[in-house]
């Protein structure tokens, strides 16, 4: 789970076993909705349900936008420093009965680099820390002793993270097991054997280790998958996404449930792999930064193609995707037309089949109408994310590209 749904759970866990739930169904959008006014009974657990019998819930405070975003964790300042070179030594060989022994003092090791490296496992920048030092290298010691290296620092990132520094894009990790050397180690110092020369047999110089190198880096994440999830919140995104795929992002009856991407792979039979993006919910007025504002939008821009979720417990659906439209193409121009599919969810609700046919007709191109919390239909919407990715892969050979491979 990531660290925003934790967070949210803890808050919620205060209103558990009231037994006052209702599963909301329609998002309204407004400045004071950010949380709901019900908890989910996911969120049950034992100890606290018998809390509940003790004290009486506090009112819960209501996220602001501008909190909400500081849980949306998609970019970081980073300072990276690479270790520090060992220094030389300056001393001379001594034993009983030799009177001259020569320069022994040897060099310091290098200071080891810091790394960012691509793991699938991470989902998100959560997890990295806003400044790293790389492992010092070792002085060096005497009879020639050199000092041990420092150890590689690696800085786990997730697939997809764009490095800046200044407005430069330094580098682009966008394959798995992509790495950027971030910052360099310094160099040893050298001991005083080193400088040992037929003119000079004594020598006594020995130099100090390099500092390594200092960086301020800009970390962005652009997930990078197949398809992409875009709908408003609480339309059913993360529940389409745990019907589908091996993923496992919270669902809960409030809106901004999900505040990081989350990729899921969608396995078929024939081993082929989709990877589907479940994208933090959009809201009218998000290209002026109204709830999480359109800065995760970013997301969308490397997905192939795009899954418009439309909630069809909603009056008037259609207007859901005409305004998705109009955020996107907002963001970028000419993103609204990429490759898409319609997903009219909850169908299961009966006020929500009933409003299909109207949908249809007004979208004038087929709603794949399904119920991410029943499964029913849900293969209609597999053989159509098959197709967008076959359309993906014949495109992206005809332009002579290499389609994305999971
Ligand atoms: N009846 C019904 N309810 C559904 C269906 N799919 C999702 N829901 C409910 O809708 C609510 C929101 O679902 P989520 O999957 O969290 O929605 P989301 O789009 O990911 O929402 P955000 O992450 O907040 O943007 C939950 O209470 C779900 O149980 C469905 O097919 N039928
Ligand atoms: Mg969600």
């Amino acid at each position: 789970a990531m660290i925003p749904s934790r967070l949210f759970s803890a808050r919620l866990r205060l209103l558990e076993g009231m037994g006052r739930w209702t599963p909301s169904t329609q998002a309204v959008l407004g400045p004071g909705w950010l949380l709901p006014q019900h908890a989910s009974p996911r969120l049950l657990s034992v100890s606290c349900a018998d809390g509940a019998k003790h004290q009486e819930p506090r009112r819960k405070k209501l996220l602001s936008e501008k909190q909400l975003k500081r849980h949306f964790v998609d970019h970081r300042r980073v300072l990276v420093r690479g270790g520090r070179g060992g220094d030389g030594v300056s001393c001379f060989h001594s034993e009983p009965r030799k009177e001259f022994g020569g320069p022994d003092g040897g060099d310091g090791g290098n200071g080891g680099h810091v790394i960012l490296r691509v793991d699938q496992q991470v989902k998100s920048l959560a997890s990295v820390l806003s400044r790293y030092q790389g492992f010092d290298g070792e002085d060096g010691g005497r009879k020639n002793c050199f000092g041990r290296n420092g150890a590689l620092l690696y800085i786990r990132v997730p697939l997809g993270t764009l490095v800046k520094e200044g407005h430069e894009v330094v580098a682009d990790l966008s394959h798995p097991g992509d790495e950027y050397v971030a910052a360099l180690g310094g160099a040893g110092g050298k001991g005083n054997r080193f400088f040992l020369a037929n003119d000079n047999r004594a020598p006594v110089t020995c130099t100090p280790g390099q500092p390594g190198q200092e960086r301020v880096l800009f970390l962005e994440l652009k997930t990078v998958a197949h398809a992409g999830m875009v709908g408003f919140p609480n339309a059913g995104k993360s529940s389409l996404l745990r019907a589908i795929s091996n993923a496992k992002p919270t669902v809960a009856s409030y809106p901004f449930t999900t505040l990081n991407p989350h990729v899921g792979i969608v396995h078929y039979e024939d081993h082929q792999q989709i990877a589907v993006a479940d994208i933090p919910g959009l809201v009218r007025g998000a290209h002026r930064n109204r709830g999480l504002g359109c800065a995760f939008l970013r997301h969308v821009e490397r997905c192939r193609f795009l899954l418009f979720v439309v909630d069809l417990s909603v009056p008037e659906p259609w207007t859901q995707v005409e305004d998705l439209k109009y955020e996107l193409e907002k963001y970028e121009e000419g993103l609204s037309a990429r490759p898409h599919a319609i997903v009219a969810n909850k169908i299961d609700l009966p006020e929500a089949r009933a409003r299909l046919p109207e949908l249809q007709a007004r979208l004038g191109q087929k709603a794949i109408a399904l119920s991410a919390a029943t499964g029913e239909n849900l293969e209609e919407l597999l053989l159509r994310l098959k197709d967008l990715h076959e359309e993906h892969v014949a495109n992206e050979l005809a332009r002579g590209r290499q389609p994305l491979r999971w």
